[in-house]
Order: structure tokens, then sequence, then C-alpha cells
């Protein structure tokens, strides 16, 4: 016996999923172009798969919250099941808290008596959705409800049929009807079709007044092409095409629901169901967040406003008590940030590269972290795997500076010694505090006063710990007679091999910043000094680079 088979991870316990026969598949070579109806189904589905499903005061800051980001249809739960969600129905409908350009919708069992206990919860509504499910997959008929087809499509029908009539007892609401084959990723797609048309033929749909039938992946089994095959084998083949929203709703057992809603609007899919941060049963329903960013990221409109994510997320990990992964796309804490050095160097290319009116073309940032809620503080953090660029990059954030390379180079070093003596990140605060150490503040020699005679005699008063010091030398520039007199006083030969300034803000009275690399008896030292003038700031910088 080989170890697979002795083993509980046994492989040959599964079968694969099988290929759809979908001659000349049109989806590959579609491209999406616009949103599609997004239905928000956290207080449904979302609700259903919570340790502590939530209580009416949380469902409705929730639903507040779905309104805000934009949701026009909003699944508020069963109502039929839980006296909760019958509740939290009345309230919105008796309060008055739907608002105009927002559908709710409602689950129910193909089950008469649950249907009826589900319209007198939306007894008085303007207008609402009644989502009737029952499972057609062969496993669920033979297994779980021990029917054949028809009687599983008998179910159905009774179902449609007592929603009909409920929906004529209480004609003052505008009804809209869906149907969901539960299950329909592992449904044979021929009889798919049929029990949505037997359904279609209850309900008698047209183009004004179409059905949603709704094509869940309740379990996720297949990669996503299959499910785009599925829909639009589906799309091609359900009648009349016009009178029928087409409607997924995926999970993510294989952690590809976004992947393959993607798809399967390729594929036809008109309308989307799905949660915020994608929660739901098992590993969640799509994520309609994610798959909302993934449009805005192609140039096209979500038709929802996920502008303020981090609150978004936040109130959303507090309804479910579910925290968020740092990892999370577009959400988490880290998915904006770079550590590596070389995309650190990349980013702050771009960035600096970037015009304000040119589409966004930044290395390793998808999106630009402004535009949802995110800053660029936290792009660039730097451990041991940073490289120049990224310490520069904070440098230049916290202190306006921009660092020459030679310095960007030594500096990177002292950060990379420090962040593997420490074994962890370097903070912001904490990288500031190392660069002024190294190169911004005196240490030996401070500047207390200077006068110029020309041609270029110095003389120089600076403090010291050892008292204070009087400097006096000549040569053919300012900063050449003040090394030379601090050479002369020091006993060792200073060579300046370079210099770099710049200004720190527009303006007359800007501070100049000036940065020295010099070589003192073969030993290379780098200072730098700010100061409103700029020979000052360049004799403090001699000064500093003695650190
Ligand atoms: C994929 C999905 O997310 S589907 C939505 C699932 N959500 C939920 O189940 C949450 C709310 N559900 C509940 O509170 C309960 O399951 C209720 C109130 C609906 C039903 O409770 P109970 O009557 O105690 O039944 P229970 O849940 O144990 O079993 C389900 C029964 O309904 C039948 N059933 C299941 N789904 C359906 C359906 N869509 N239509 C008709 N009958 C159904 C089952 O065959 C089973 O029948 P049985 O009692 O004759 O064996
Ligand atoms: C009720 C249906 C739509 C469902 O949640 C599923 O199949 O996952
Ligand atoms: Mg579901």
């Amino acid at each position: 016996m080989s170890k697979a088979q002795i083993s509980a991870f046994n492989h040959h316990k599964y079968r694969p999923f099988p290929p759809v026969n979908l001659p000349q598949r049109q989806w590959p070579n579609r491209q999406i172009q616009q949103a599609p109806r997004w239905c928000s189904v956290d207080l449904r589905d979302g609700n259903q798969a919570l340790i502590n499903p939530l209580s009416i005061a949380q469902k409705l800051d929730f639903f507040r919250l779905l309104v805000a980001i934009g949701f026009k249809e909003i699944e508020i739960g069963f109502p039929s099941a839980s006296q909760t969600d019958f509740d939290f129905a009345r309230l919105l409908i008796e309060q008055n808290l739907i608002p105009d350009d927002v559908t709710v919708s409602i689950l129910t069992p193909a089950r008469p008596a649950l249907i009826e206990r589900s319209f007198a919860a939306l007894q008085g509504a303007r207008r609402a959705l009644v989502h009737l499910y029952n499972s057609t997959s062969k496993l669920q008929r033979e297994r779980v409800f021990n029917l054949d087809k028809a009687s599983i499509t008998a179910l159905a029908v009774t179902g449609a049929e007592a929603i009909r009539t409920c929906a004529l007892a209480q004609p003052e609401t505008v009804w809209q009807f869906e149907y969901s084959p539960e299950s329909f990723n592992a449904t044979e797609l021929d009889y798919a079709l049929e029990i949505c048309q037997a359904v279609c033929s209850i309900w008698q749909p047209s183009a004004e007044c179409p059905v949603i039938i709704n094509l869940p992946a309740t379990v996720e089994m297949a990669t996503p092409n299959v499910y785009a095959d599925q829909i639009e084998w589906f799309s091609r083949h359900i009648q009349p095409r016009e009178a029928v929203i087409l409607s997924i709703h995926p999970h993510n057992d294989r952690g590809c629901a976004v992947a393959a809603a993607e798809l399967a609007m390729l594929a036809g899919a008109q309308r989307v169901e799905g949660t915020l941060l994608g929660n739901g049963e098992r590993t969640g329903n799509l994520d309609i967040a994610v798959m909302a960013m993934n449009l805005y990221s192609q140039g096209i409109d979500p038709e929802l406003d996920f502008s303020d994510m981090t609150n978004i997320a936040r109130q959303v990990s507090q309804f479910n008590q579910i925290s968020v992964h740092p990892r999370h796309p577009y959400i988490g804490d880290l998915v904006f940030t770079a550590f590596s050095g070389s995309h650190q160097d990349a980013i702050k290319k771009c960035l600096a590269a970037s015009q304000p009116e040119e589409a966004w073309q930044v290395a390793y940032l998808p999106i630009d972290p402004n535009d949802v809620g995110r800053n660029y503080q936290e792009v660039i953090r730097v451990n041991s795997q940073s490289g120049k660029a990224g310490s520069a990059y904070l440098i230049e954030q916290a202190l306006g500076l921009h660092l020459p390379r030679w310095l960007q180079v030594d500096f990177s070093q002292i950060v990379q010694q420090e962040s593997e003596r420490q074994g962890c990140e370097i903070s912001a605060q904490a990288l500031v505090a190392l660069f002024r150490r190294r190169y911004l503040e005196p240490a030996a020699y401070r500047l207390v006063s200077f006068e110029v005679a020309s041609p270029y005699q110095v003389s120089a008063q600076l403090h010291s710990a050892a008292g204070e010091v009087h400097l006096t030398g000549q040569g053919n520039g300012v900063l050449a007679a003040f090394t030379n007199a601090l050479s002369h006083h020091l006993g060792k030969a200073i060579e300046i091999s370079d210099y770099h300034e710049h200004a720190l803000a527009q303006g007359s009275d800007a501070q100049a910043a000036c940065y020295i690399r010099l070589h003192c008896a073969g030993v290379t030292q780098i200072g730098m000094a700010c100061h409103n003038d700029i020979v000052s700031a360049s004799l403090a910088a001699v000064l500093n680079s003695f650190n």
C-alpha cells in the first residue's frame, strides 16, 4: 500500500469536476464594460454564517451602512426562520426606513407555511423582492431530499405558486420575484434549466416585469472557467431571455469567488450577490468590496462608494465579529505597503514621475491608496528587506529632504544594520531619529558664530565638550577656508568629496539643506545641516559629519 492510501490525506477520495461541453464559448473574448446590479446578502447569507447572528440594532446599523455605500438591493433576512429577521423587516417597513430607490429582499424555502409567514413580514412594503430557493443538485435530490427530479420541480413550482398567491393578496406592494436553484453549479445544466423554466411558467415574467434567476455556486467546486461555461450555457438557453435577470451567487470554497463572478459576468450574468469582506457560509460569499474595486481599478464605475474603506471595514468587522486579514485585497492594513527594497524604489520613482492628469501608473500599487482613504505614509515601511529608496522616501516625507544618492547609500547601510540588530521593522519615527543622530546633530563641535573676510578668510567660534574653540583659516572659498581651519585645529587632512544643496520650501525665507561628504585622515564622513543661510548650513554640515 502506498503512503497516500493508508493516510487520511487521500486524494483518491475525490473526483474531478466534469467540464461543460460549450462549443464556441463567447465569454473568453469579452471584457467587463459596466458594473452589475449588486445585491448585498450580508444580512441573510452573511448573518446565517455568524457565530452570533446580528441583533435588530446591528442589522439596522449594517443596513444603513449598505445604503450609504450605494446598494440598491439588500437581502434583509430569512423572516420565516427567525423572529429577529421578522421583526427587522417589520421595523424597516413600519418606520419607513427603506429609501425609495432601495429594494429589500427576503429569502424563503419552498414551504407554503414559511412563504405565508414571509409575506406577513413584508406586509405594507412599498416594493419588495421575494427570493425562493430549493436545492436541485443530484447529491441533494438523492441524499438530502430523497426525491426525484419531478418531485423537486414540483416543490419549486408549489413554492412559486404560493408566492404568486400571496403576492396577489397583498397588491399594495410592487413585487419582484427571484428563484435560486440552490446548488446550481452541481446540478445537471439541462435540469437546472428545466426547473427554472417551470418556475417562470408560474410567475410569467416579461421584459417589463422580469424575474431574477439566481444561479448559485452554493459550494464552489470547480475552476472559475467552469462556472462561466455554466452561466453562458444557461444564458443561451433560458427563455424568454429578455424576461430574465441572470444573477449569480458565488461562494468561495476554492478561494476563487471573485474570479468566478468576473468570468460569469463575461458569460452573461447581469446581477451579482455577495457580501462585504466576503463573510458567509464556510469560506464565505463573493466579496463585493473586492469585486467592485477590481472594476474600479479598470476604470469602470463600480456604482458603490468605497472611498471610506477603512471605516467600512471597521464597521463590518465589528458587526460580524470577524477581524480583517492584513492582506485582504484593497482593505487590509498591509495591502498598500512595500517593505522590500526594489518595490520601494519603483514606487518612489513612479510617484515622483506621476502627473496630475495622467492615468494611474505606479508599479506595485494597483490603485491609488488615497482613493480608499489610505495615505502614502503607509506605502513604504522599512525593515531589513528594504533598500536606500525606502529610507530616503520616509526621510523626504518626514523632513522634506531630498537626499543625494551617496547619502542614501550610506544611510541605507546604517538602517540595514539597525533593523538586523533589532530584528524588526524600524518605524518612521525611529528612522528619522536615527537619521538626525547620524547626520544632522552636532556631536563633537557646534558652530556658534563665524565671520568671513574676503578674499575668503574665515574665523569661527565653535562649542565643544572640551570648551570653546576659535578657528581661523584661508582658502579659495568660504567652505575651503573653514575646512582648512578645522584641519589645522585637528591636525588631520580634510578633503570634501561631495557637496549637495537644495531649498527646503518655496519663498525668500526658505531654509537651505546642505549635504557634505568629506574624508578626514582617510575616514569618510557625511553630515548635513539646514539653515536660512546656505553658508551657515554648509559649515554646520561639515561639523555634523564629525559625528
Ligand atoms: C444555501 C443557503 O444558504 S440556503 C439558506 C439556509 N438558511 C437557513 O437555513 C437559515 C434559516 N433556517 C432555519 O431557521 C430553519 O432551517 C428553517 C426554519 C427554515 C426550517 O427549520 P426546520 O423546519 O426545523 O427544518 P430543518 O432546518 O431541520 O430541515 C430542513 C427541512 O426543510 C427541507 N428543506 C430544506 N430546504 C428547503 C427548501 N428550500 N424548500 C423546501 N424544503 C426545504 C429539508 O428537506 C428538511 O425537511 P425535513 O424536515 O422533511 O427533513
Ligand atoms: C439561497 C441560495 C441563493 C444560497 O445562499 C446559496 O445557494 O448559496
Ligand atoms: Mg449562499
